[in-house]
């Protein structure tokens, strides 16, 4: 029921002035942005855990309080969308031109935001742990990388390739966010300034390992966090943070997206990884940064 193309204007999470790209429909217009092969839609789920209907507005303002978050992920899927198709000529997350929909106040007080497999989901926080997860645009990054991730690589979401998993959708969360090596900063902790999720060049600074000694052994289960993937992450990370300071996030961000998507598998494991990645490096430039890239991950412990 698209009429056609428009340009609208939001307010985010943040209180900030948006630009956005809507669809004219019968009687307003939507959330709907056309202006790539893969439609992005955005949803409000109102609280509860299901998709939700499209968010709407009867002119092309979306400046209500409850429709801040929608405008955020509208517009960060966008931004993501873009960096894809144009630093790696990937059109959306699954190279084929998919919908990128996304789900704004998921559930109530809800402390997360996730890939479901079919859309993206985000909580709005319980105002303490969290604000609306949406106001972030390495939280999008995170979430549409685990898109890319298992329409590619597929790593399974548990010990080893679970960490490299989450670690890939932070490593990219960066390069789409490369203002600071941190984590959700924009949206953790909204009382306390200056704090962060995760740091790539410090993962210690918020309990994370930075080293194979430190690697944490945990129940593959939902308590032990599926073997730790948001905490053994931290080392793929600081390998990501050293191969980025050697040889620049222009090459790297090259380097790490033919890894992800020609040389990953399933199951592969940290040292599957450093392989993947040198042997990348070595395809696209040669020796020296495919040295740098094997030094990052010896700093940290995967020899
Ligand atoms: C539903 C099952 C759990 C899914 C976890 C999702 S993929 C996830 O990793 N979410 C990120 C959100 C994020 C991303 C970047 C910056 C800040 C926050 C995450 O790290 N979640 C933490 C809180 C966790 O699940 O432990
Ligand atoms: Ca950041
Ligand atoms: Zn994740």
């Amino acid at each position: 029921n698209i009429l056609h193309e428009a340009t609208g204007t939001g307010i985010g999470t943040k209180g900030d002035t948006k630009t956005i790209n809507i669809s004219a429909i019968s009687g307003g217009y939507s959330l709907t942005d056309t202006t790539h092969t893969g439609k992005i839609i955005t949803y409000d789920a109102k609280t509860t855990q299901t998709r939700g209907n499209v968010v709407t507005s009867t002119s092309t303002l979306f400046n209500t309080t409850t429709q801040r978050a929608a405008v955020d992920a509208h517009y960060y899927a966008d931004v993501v969308y873009d960096y894809y198709l144009n630093t790696h000529n990937r059109d959306s997350y699954n190279g084929k031109g998919a919908a990128v929909e996304s789900v704004v106040h998921f559930d109530k007080n809800y402390n997360n935001a996730a890939w479901t497999g079919q859309y993206m989901i985000y909580g709005d926080g319980d105002g303490v742990t969290f604000s609306e997860l949406s106001g972030a645009k390495d939280v999008i990054a995170h979430e549409l990388t685990h898109a890319v991730t298992e329409t590619s690589s597929n790593l399974v979401y548990e010990n080893q390739p679970g960490a490299l998993n989450e670690s890939f959708s932070d490593v990219f969360g960066y390069f789409v966010d490369p203002d600071d090596w941190l984590m959700g900063e924009d949206i953790y902790t909204p009382k306390i300034a200056g704090d962060a999720l995760r740091s790539l060049s410090d993962p210690a600074k918020y309990d994370q390992p930075a080293h194979m000694n430190n690697y944490q052994n945990l129940p593959n289960t939902k308590a032990g966090d599926w073997g730790g993937v948001h905490i053994n992450s931290g080392i793929p990370n600081k390998a990501a943070y050293n191969t980025i300071q050697k040889i620049g996030k222009v090459k790297a961000e090259k380097i790490y997206y033919r890894a992800l998507t020609q040389y990953l598998t399933t199951n592969s494991q940290f040292v599957d990884a450093k392989k993947a990645l040198v042997q990348s490096a070595t395809d696209l430039y040669g020796a020296t940064e495919a040295a740098a890239v094997t030094e990052a991950w010896n700093a940290v412990g995967v020899t």
